[in-house]
């Protein structure tokens, strides 16, 4: 994301406005949210970011009326939306939570399918839906679509969690610390997902976090909210990092802000490496022969997709006649959009010095980051501009 257009004129996702708006909880001396307007342009994503108890949580549920509004206006794409029916308008705007929210005593497809269902698809329309969606969050629906929640990992519900709120194909996507759950690199892998379905569906997505590094990640726009729901700051990552409003803001993104905008920087704007490749079920004597010959010790595994699967030494390779599948999770892998912080966290956990990059919707193999390259290009800019900044993308918003 980080997209600098202010609208999504080709997108699916709506213009959303508050004006004013208020919540007051009964017995509260002050309002949770005291006045909040804020106009979010279509197919952006923001991030609600501010200190516990500001008044974050309240101003999302406001939005599909999980919480009513004591005062002001609501509008989607010009319309208020606080006189409508609220059932309804639940089902008309995604929401996802942390964990996913899963109905436990239903399959996966049924989860999905719930919304669509409600809204009256017919079957067949809804299946399709279905398994779509799956293939989009990285699961396949051969594999997963009638498995029960309790049969998944965190990271797995949570991609249902997120296949589940686009599932009526929203215009509006609300999201409440979506991957506060997982782990740390399972969250990063689920961001860097939804930036690619983001990419292709231009949603407007509202999204609240604790994790100033997701916010930077993610959002188009940020905004930081002082007590109250009071804004301190509404503005695009990179113009909060080099210019806080105030020292809140400034304390609040924290002293590591320099090295913070490392999170501006994404794999996609630096060289990749293309080291030797092979499929699955290619003869390894082959694959060990081609290898050796260019000189190098070490193979990218794809599968018939064009996936990778393991970045192997020959020496392990060579246990196998053939090249085998792999079917567990990657860490060392990243996508073309993520920062380059993230692309360090997974070299960390690479013998290889690098990580296999992905580009597009479907993970497709593009090639191989590796340290030395993310060292040597923070390293210059820090010699040109004294510190590090965001750069502009070469390749991968274009693609
Ligand atoms: N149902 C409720 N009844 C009364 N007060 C509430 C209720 N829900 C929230 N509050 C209060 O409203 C304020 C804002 O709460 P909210 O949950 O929106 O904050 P938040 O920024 O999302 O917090 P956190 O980051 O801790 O989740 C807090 O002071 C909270 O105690």
């Amino acid at each position: 994301m980080n997209q600098t257009t202010a609208t999504a004129p080709d997108g699916s996702g709506a213009q959303l406005e508050l004006v004013d708006v208020v919540k007051k909880y009964p017995g509260q001396s002050r309002p949770a949210v005291d006045g909040l307007s804020l106009t979010v342009p279509a197919g952006q994503t923001v991030m609600f970011v501010g200190p516990s108890g500001c008044g974050k949580t309240t101003s999302l549920k406001m939005i599909n009326r999980l919480i009513e509004p004591t005062s002001g206006q609501i509008l989607i794409d010009g319309e208020d939306i606080t006189g409508q029916d609220a059932t309804q308008l639940r089902r008309s705007i995604g929401y996802v939570i942390q964990g996913g929210g899963l109905l436990p005593h239903m399959s996966v497809a049924e989860n999905i399918g719930l919304v669509p269902g409600l809204l009256g698809w017919d079957k067949a329309r809804t299946k399709g839906r279905v398994e779509e969606l799956l293939e989009m969050v990285g699961l396949d629906p051969a594999v997963y679509r009638d498995r029960f929640p309790r049969e998944l990992s965190g990271g797995q519900q949570q991609r249902v969690g997120v296949a589940r709120g686009l599932a009526a194909d929203p215009p509006v996507i609300l999201m409440d610390e979506p991957f506060g759950a997982v782990d740390p690199i399972t969250r990063q892998r689920l961001q860097d997902e939804l930036m690619s379905i983001q990419e292709e569906l231009q949603k407007t997505i509202v999204c609240v976090t604790h994790d100033i590094d997701e916010a930077i990640k993610l959002g188009d726009q940020i905004l930081i909210l002082r007590e109250g729901a009071e804004i301190a700051q509404y503005g695009a990552p990179e113009e909060i990092l080099a210019a806080p409003a105030d020292d809140f803001v400034a304390d609040f993104i924290g002293s590591g802000s320099k090295l913070k905008q490392l999170s501006l920087l994404r794999v996609g704007d630096l060289p990749l490496s293309q080291p030797q490749t092979c499929r699955v079920g290619e003869s390894v004597d082959e694959v060990v022969r081609r290898v050796e010959a260019a000189g190098e010790r070490s193979v990218v595994i794809l599968d018939a997709q064009n996936r990778p699967k393991e970045y192997l030494f020959l020496r392990s390779l060579k246990r196998h006649q053939t090249v085998p599948v792999f079917s567990h999770e990657l860490q060392t892998v990243v996508d073309q959009r993520s920062t380059l912080s993230d692309a360090l966290d997974a070299m960390l956990v690479s013998s290889h010095g690098g990580a296999m990059v992905t580009g597009g919707s479907r993970g497709d193999y593009l090639g191989v980051i590796s340290y030395d390259t993310v060292t040597e290009h923070i390293r210059t800019l820090q010699t040109q501009t004294g510190q590090i900044r965001a750069v502009p993308s070469a390749g991968w918003e274009a693609s």
